[in-house]
């Protein structure tokens, strides 16, 4: 199972329009697994999506999918992949039923039990029009597609977004019963942090373009304390091995990236807790932005 689903090295995209730059000398997603894509609004999350897609060409660099360059075996990779965007692209006057004829001649998986049991699961009508359905609904019918060809790796831009907590938990929960019982791989970028606590196993933080922070979730987490204290102890030196502090008057919190040499300096004076992503995303952020209090 060391196997990456999808493999970038060396890439480069640029646009020059609004002078944005996607700069990934590599990034890797495993096989088996589900990996978590963060970062904040305009980091390149949609980017690396669309490139993996080959629906956007790299100016430098290699994109593989499934070991293969993701260009030139753009369509036999795509029969193995469930592919969620931001916008889902069907045409809207279209019935779901008819949608699914439209879909299902692209992939030789294709499974109508398991699309008849996730239509029924989410109690969605063959008969309504797909314009007609609310947005969480329109999410759970291109789950219902993305699932239903048996996919290798489910590719998924921001997919629990728009969806009530009830629906984004059931979401969750199919991931984890896909990854259990189907061996699907997950890629998905988000902006619900705590979505990634429940069920990612892998992170990648892209700030401006370029990977931050990656990394086995529960790594990263062990790894990495909130510290919280008294305003008195945080001394410049204090200050200095912390990101994204917050102080106030009375006290300050602040995440450490080395909690033990914090510790050498304040002993049991502070608290220690474990971050959650949320915790870490917020602290590198302010950190790379200089807003550290
Ligand atoms: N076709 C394009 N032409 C010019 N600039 C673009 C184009 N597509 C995206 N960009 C710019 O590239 C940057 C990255 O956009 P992208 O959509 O990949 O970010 P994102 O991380 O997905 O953001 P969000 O979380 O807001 O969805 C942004 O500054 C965006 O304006």
């Amino acid at each position: 199972m060391d196997q990456n689903v999808i493999e970038i090295t060396g890439l480069k995209k640029r646009f020059d329009k609004s002078g944005f730059v996607l700069d990934l000398p590599r990034l890797a997603v495993r096989e088996g697994y589900v990996t978590g894509f963060i970062g904040e609004n305009g980091a390149g999350k949609t980017t690396t999506i669309k490139l993996v897609m080959d629906l956007l060409f790299p100016d430098e660099g290699e994109v593989r999918v499934f070991g293969r360059e993701a260009h030139a075996f753009s369509e036999q990779i795509k029969r193995d992949l469930g592919y969620i965007g931001e916008q889902t692209g069907f045409l809207g006057q279209a019935k779901l039923r008819t949608l699914r004829e439209m879909v299902k001649p692209f992939y030789p998986n294709w499974d109508d039990v398991v699309f008849r049991r996730y239509l029924d699961r989410f109690s969605l009508d063959p008969g309504k029009k797909f314009k007609d359905l609310s947005k969480g609904k329109q999410k759970q019918f291109a789950l219902a597609l993305a699932l239903s060809h048996h996919p290798k790796l489910l590719l998924m831009d921001e997919p629990t977004a728009n969806l009530d907590p009830l629906v984004r938990q059931e979401l969750l929960d199919i991931l984890a019963d896909e990854i259990e019982q189907e061996g699907v791989s997950v890629f998905f970028s988000t902006h619900i942090t705590s979505d990634l606590d429940k069920i990612a196993d892998y992170i990648l933080f892209l700030h401006g373009g370029k990977l931050l922070l990656e990394g086995e979730k529960d790594v990263l987490t062990d790894s990495h304390r909130i510290v919280k204290g008294r305003r008195e102890l945080l001394t410049g030196e204090v200050e200095r091995l912390l990101c994204g502090v917050e102080a106030t008057e009375f006290g300050f919190r602040g995440l450490a990236g080395d909690p033990g040499a914090v510790h050498a300096l304040l002993g049991d004076e502070a608290l220690y807790e474990k971050p959650t992503v949320e915790d870490l995303f917020l602290g590198y952020t302010r950190r790379e932005r200089g807003e550290a209090r």
